[in-house]
């Protein structure tokens, strides 16, 4: 089929996505915390970056690859951790670390997921990502570090902006609950989604897989807020993250960042790289817009500054990139193209952004990242 006609732009692959899933679904993938003004901040604040574009370059081939953490990348973004991916679309996370794969680009696996990294053992590429919520058990945190390692996870995510459970008041208004249940209203929601329910079918409740081995039967017991996921997490510290950078020998990012002054502190724990983040807006609902705070934290740090939030084109990439970003990171956008369009969705999103960051530094007539912020206005 061809997607592009139909599909131009991420924007159509979330529309799909919005008419395929039944509302609880989409509620808990596209819903943030409060009044979801976060949310919008981050789209709001990325319209505020422009440019002057610029004429008579001639014939110029823009080279979108880029260098992180010693690796280099053709392309300069990666997919971001989303928890109960398999909620969203049954095989989400194969299909999306299969395409990561394909395309040399990060596949960045919830602590949280509906598959467990042994899971993917033979989908991973090269660039496979493990993001941890901090256990609080030492041999829990252990195992699991080991177990990503061995399944071929080089890299390891520290998420540190969920201290505690946030509201998710759409997402609640929508019927979901941890685990999910099958209510009267629910079932209503997913009879009129039928390719989702047949998807679901095929493949069971989705459950968070990696979680399976630490878990007791006391999953009952918990709030109806939380889920297997809460029984392991904890607020990590300045200690905690000491000790997991003795832990892990690997690249070591922490994904949560928006304080300036937390970035001189990160770079001398060790970490080797900040991913500036806001959780697209689902844990506080008066952060800042990441892009707002990104000349901040670059002015602070010599680290790679990853960055996601709102993003939603190869412009946005770009305008990433003018202020001092080194990497880009999308989270539901993955997930809005493989609900839309199934295992081939997540190709046709690597597409639209490739060509849409071709377009846009033609536009700008430079040939690498670096020349981008010369062209802001
Ligand atoms: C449904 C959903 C679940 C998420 N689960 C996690 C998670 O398990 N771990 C994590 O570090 N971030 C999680 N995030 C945050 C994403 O990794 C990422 O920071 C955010 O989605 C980026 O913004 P974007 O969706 O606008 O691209 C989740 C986001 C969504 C939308």
């Amino acid at each position: 089929m061809d997607f592009h006609s139909r599909y131009p732009s991420l924007a159509d692959l979330r529309l799909q996505a919005r008419r395929r899933l039944p509302r609880f679904v989409w509620d808990y993938l596209d819903s943030a915390t409060g009044t979801e003004a976060t949310a919008r901040t981050n789209r709001a604040a990325l319209d505020q970056v422009r440019f002057t574009p610029s004429i008579l370059h001639g014939e110029i081939s823009p080279d979108l690859s880029i260098e992180l953490l010693g690796q280099s990348y053709p392309l300069p973004f990666g997919f971001a951790p989303v928890g109960m991916s398999g909620l969203i679309w049954p095989g989400a996370e194969r299909y999306l670390a299969q395409t990561a794969a394909d395309a040399r680009i990060p596949y960045t696996l919830s602590t949280v997921a509906s598959l467990a990294p042994e899971d993917l053992k033979g989908d991973i590429g090269p660039h496979a990502w493990f993001q941890l919520y901090p256990p609080r058990d030492p041999e829990i945190l252990s195992d699991l570090l080991g177990r990503a390692r061995a399944t071929g996870f080089k890299t390891l995510v520290l998420t540190v902006d969920v201290p505690a459970p946030s509201q998710r008041e759409r997402q609640t208004r929508g019927g979901l609950t941890n685990p999910p249940q099958l209510t009267p209203r629910i079932l209503w929601q997913i009879m009129r989604r039928p390719a989702w329910a047949i998807a679901v079918l095929r493949n069971g409740l989705p459950r968070m897989r990696t979680l399976d081995p630490y878990t007791t039967s006391n999953r009952a017991a918990l709030p109806s807020n939380a889920h297997a996921g809460y029984l392991l997490r904890t607020s990590p510290d300045w200690d905690y993250l000491a000790r997991l950078r003795d832990a892990w020998t690997g690249p070591l990012i922490v994904k949560g960042v928006l304080n300036e002054e937390d970035a001189p502190r990160l770079e001398r724990a060790g970490v080797d790289a900040i991913w500036i983040s806001n959780h697209a807006g689902r844990q506080f609902d008066a952060a800042p817009a990441t892009i707002e705070v990104l000349p901040a934290i670059r002015a602070n740090t010599r680290l790679p500054l990853l960055l996601d939030g709102g993003l939603s084109s190869g412009l946005d990439i770009l305008r990433a990139f003018s202020l001092g970003a080194d990497f880009t990171m999308l989270g539901r956008a993955p997930h809005d193209a493989v609900a839309a369009l199934g295992p081939a969705g997540p190709a046709h999103l690597v597409e639209i952004l490739t060509r849409d960051l071709t377009a846009n530094m033609h536009q700008l007539g430079v040939r690498s990242y670096a020349e981008l912020s010369a062209r802001l206005l």
